[in-house]
């Protein structure tokens, strides 16, 4: 068996506990818990108890000369950061698309003309497994290095049953080969692929009457997405998805109002998602109803940088009571970053998050965003050891020297996995 590991004399160990159930609002999404001095102690890859030095140096006197000992002084400790929404799983890189839009080209210009999500779909299709894994490996490397040991995982760049099935077995095989945990989201509905065009209701039955059975049977994926968008898939085609998926048992998300507002929002809040993605264009209206229905907000900084785009309203969000989680959207087009940290930093920056928010936002909201609470997003005795030590002192710094990375060192389920 491991040794028990005692990390201690944390100048701040950011808890996240939490007494409640769901994902927080409001005020609460500024209360961290924190403890200074603070000290965890892990035993076979769990939380056994999380106190200051002195209590649980009491707790364990016994057993002190048995555990590895961490010293984390003038650090700052916090729970693994969860990513709850990414497109982790593609071929081919789309590198001259950013020079593109440099240029001048728009996003939905580049995907009418066979670009974009089209392009990492071709590339997806002609990929193998093994070449899949190989590159997906390297961004899980990477989210790693960034102090990141959950992560969302979806499909939507095969746009037919095989390739779809292919990415969410290569979902799978990666939760088995890699350190950080995977859940998996199917998004056949990412966009209406090339051999469907100009029929775009038969591929939304394509989907909903034979890739949905199938998919539900593979038991690959426990969520469901759809790009509800103007030129992707309508208000109602949407609706029809999200419906077909809830019957077959999977959760929905929405990619909602990103480019146009097409009431997203609301159609989130009206299907009971868990929660809805982007909101660049969101209402006043679609915000109130996410409040009321406790949809909470996945907000991508990151891809309204990298779009040059107004970021979404997070601070009147949060303001408003949606609770908000936050991520790097990572893909090859509009967001290819595996940093949640920078995340973080432009949560504060572009949406006015303070930095006790961004950390709740990328930690313990995060896993709500994707049904994880109960395991991971909180140092709480009973959860995963999931722990991120960082080269600073408090979580203000952690924002405030921003673009850097100043994770130390990361421990996934009790192993030291990052060492920096
Ligand atoms: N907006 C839709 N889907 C992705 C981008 C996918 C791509 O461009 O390849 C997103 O969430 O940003
Ligand atoms: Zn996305």
């Amino acid at each position: 068996m491991n040794k028990p590991i005692w990390i201690k004399h944390a100048a701040q160990l950011a808890t996240l506990a939490s007494n409640v159930d769901g994902p927080r609002s409001k005020t609460a999404m500024s209360d961290l818990i924190i403890i200074e001095d603070g000290s965890v102690w892990i035993e076979s890859g769990v939380i056994k108890a999380v106190g200051t030095t002195d209590e649980l140096g009491n707790t364990y006197r016994n057993v002190i000369d048995s555990a590895e000992i961490i010293d984390a002084s003038n650090s700052l400790v916090t729970p693994g950061l969860v990513d709850p929404h990414t497109h982790v799983v593609y071929g081919g890189s789309r590198e001259r698309e950013f020079e593109m839009r440099l240029q001048g080209s728009t996003y939905i210009d580049i995907m009418n003309k066979g670009g974009g999500i089209h392009a990492t779909t071709n590339m997806t299709r002609e990929a193998t497994e093994q070449e899949l894994i190989q590159q997906a490996i390297a961004r899980l490397d990477s989210f790693l290095e960034h102090g990141v040991t959950t992560i969302e995982g979806k499909s939507g760049y095969g746009l037919n049953l095989e390739t779809e099935l292919k990415q969410l077995k290569v979902i799978k095989e990666l939760q088995q080969m890699h350190s950080i945990d995977l859940v998996a989201t199917f998004m056949g509905a990412h966009a209406v692929p090339k051999e469907f065009k100009g029929r775009e209701e038969e591929y939304v039955d394509h989907i909903i009457y034979d890739m949905l059975p199938a998919i539900a049977q593979s038991n690959l994926a426990q969520f469901i997405d759809v790009f509800c968008e103007k030129g992707v898939f309508t208000f109602e085609q949407s609706k029809r998805i999200i419906e077909a998926g809830k019957h077959y048992g999977l959760i929905p998300k929405i990619h909602a109002d990103e480019i146009v507002n097409t009431k997203g929002a609301e159609l989130a809040a009206e299907v009971g998602a868990i929660s809805a993605e982007h909101l660049l264009k969101t209402s006043n209206q679609g915000i109130k109803k996410m409040a009321e229905a406790g949809t909470i907000a996945c907000l991508l900084p990151a891809t309204a940088l990298y779009l040059r785009e107004q970021s979404a309203q997070g601070r009147k969000m949060i303001d408003h009571g949606v609770p908000v989680a936050i991520s790097t959207d990572c893909n090859p087009g509009s967001s290819p970053t595996t940093s949640m940290p920078l995340v973080m930093n432009l949560a504060c920056i572009n949406m006015r998050l303070t930095p006790a928010e961004a950390l709740t936002a990328a930690t313990y909201n995060a896993a709500c965003a994707i049904n994880q609470q109960h395991k991971v997003g909180s140092l709480e005795a009973g959860k995963q050891a999931d722990i991120v030590l960082w080269k600073v002192k408090n979580y203000q710094e952690l924002q405030y020297l921003f673009g850097v990375n100043h994770v130390k060192a990361v421990w996934k389920k009790g192993v030291k996995v990052v060492d920096r």
